[in-house]
This record gives C-alpha cells, structure tokens and sequence, in this order.
C-alpha cells in the first residue's frame, strides 16, 4: 500500500528522471538505489577517464548544444577546485564570464562562449589541447589556445607574455580574455583570495590595466565596466 506522501516523491523522482524504470507496485527504496546508481556514474574517481563521445564534425552541433557541452565539460574537469578564495567552486568563474559575455558584452557567438566556459580547462587540469580539438573542433580549439598560459613559464614571464601578446589575438579571445579580467578584478573587490595582501591585489590591477590596455576597441561595455572597476580601484 503506497501511502500519499510516498506516491509524491514517486512522482518527482519520475519528473527528474524520466529514463529510470517505473517502480513496480510503488517501490520506493528500489527507486532511490536505482537513482543512486544513477549518481553514481558522475561520481567516478577520475572523470577524464570518462569516455567522451567524439564529434563527427563540429557542424553537428547546434549553437546551444556546443555552448552547453563545453559547460558541462568544463564543470566535470573542474569538479574538485575551488577558486583561490578557498570555498568558491571554480566552475563559478568560467560561468561568470559567459554570463559577463552575453548580458553585458551581449555577444552571443557560441564558438566564443564555448571558448569562455573552457578557457581555463588547459591551463588548469589535465585536458589537453587535442581534446578540445576532438570535443569542439578547430574553432574554439583556437581560442582555447590563445586563453592558455603556459604554466611551466615562471609567473612573471607569463604576466608579461600577457601584456606583450594580448592585443595580437584574434577578437574572440579579446572577447574572453576581457570578461576573464572583468570577473577577476570584481571578485578582487569582493574578497581577496587567501594570502593576499592589499598591495598584491593593487599590483593585480596594475597589471590588469596593461593587459587591458593592449586590446581597446574590442567591446565598448566590456571596456567601460573594466575601467571603471579599475578607476574605483586605483583612482
Ligand atoms: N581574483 C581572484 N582570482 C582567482 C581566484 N581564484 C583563482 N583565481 C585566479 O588566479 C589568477 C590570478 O592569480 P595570480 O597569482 O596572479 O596568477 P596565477 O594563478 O596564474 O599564477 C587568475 O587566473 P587567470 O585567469 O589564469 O589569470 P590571469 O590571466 O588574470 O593571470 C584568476 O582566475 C579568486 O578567488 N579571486
């Protein structure tokens, strides 16, 4: 005898997931080991073992379906960081930077914001550049390439590399690497990430400010928002 409450939670596990098999005579617990075993398959040790189905051609995507695989990708490649604030998941920032990109910038090209939900993937876990190429194709395979630092340069090396090379990408990037900057420099101003002090962050925005300097004309908004972050900063 399945009780009312108990036929409501049927109900809403049916409405979550549709492809478990319709419990037998109201049964709960066989239902929620089912969904368990469901979880459980995004609970693996290692993700990147996770088999990827490979595109045939990136003209098989619709413009959502890249934009919301390159989230999902980057959301299981970043699981288990955390932003340097040490509580933030980081899949936030990449987020935060699509959400910069399309209602502030209102750039709604979706080899961009694939690009921008992956562009730290690279830099930060292991994915490779291959794997982008194979995942999302050579489009925003350029892109991702132009957003990684190479992270076996010392840090100074790669802050000028930054200021030197930036404005000679292509605009998609500046695009990404804009948004990128103006998500930082507001979470600077929010909370300083762990160890830093008041005169690292000032030296952050110096440096922002260089880097920014090299790609004006990319996007009015973007460059309006980050000088007057920057402006608040170190006016
Ligand atoms: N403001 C802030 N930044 C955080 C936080 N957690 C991680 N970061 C990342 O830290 C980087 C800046 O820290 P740095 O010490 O200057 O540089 P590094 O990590 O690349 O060595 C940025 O990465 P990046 O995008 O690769 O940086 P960049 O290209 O701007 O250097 C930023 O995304 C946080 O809580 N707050």
């Amino acid at each position: 005898m399945v009780d009312k409450k108990h036929e409501e939670k049927l109900v809403e596990f049916e409405g979550m997931y549709p492809e478990l098999e319709k419990p037998k005579g109201g049964d709960l617990e066989k239902t929620e080991k089912d969904l368990d075993k469901k979880l459980r398959i995004f609970d693996d040790e290692d993700d990147l073992k996770k088999p990827e189905k490979p595109l045939q051609q990136t003209t098989e995507l619709t413009d959502w379906n890249l934009v919301l695989k390159a989230t999902d990708f980057a959301a299981r490649r970043h699981r288990h960081q955390k932003r340097k604030d040490n509580a933030t998941p980081y899949i936030n920032h990449p987020i935060g930077v699509m959400y910069i990109l399309t209602n502030e910038a209102k750039v709604y090209d979706p080899v961009t914001l694939a690009a921008a939900a992956l562009h730290d993937v690279v830099e930060d876990t292991k994915t490779t550049l291959e794997e982008i190429q194979k995942e999302f194709g050579d489009e925003v395979l350029e892109v991702v390439k132009e957003c990684t630092d190479d992270k076996a340069l010392a840090k100074a090396e790669r802050k000028k590399l930054q200021i030197e090379n930036y404005g000679k990408h292509s605009h998609r990037a500046k695009l990404v690497h804009l948004a990128d900057k103006l998500y930082n420099l507001r979470d600077l101003e929010r909370k300083s990430p762990i160890g830093w002090d008041k005169k690292r962050v000032t030296e952050y925005f110096k440096w922002s400010r260089e880097v920014i300097g090299q790609m004006k004309g990319t996007n009015e908004s973007l460059e309006y928002a980050l000088d007057d972050v920057i402006n608040r900063h170190l006016a």
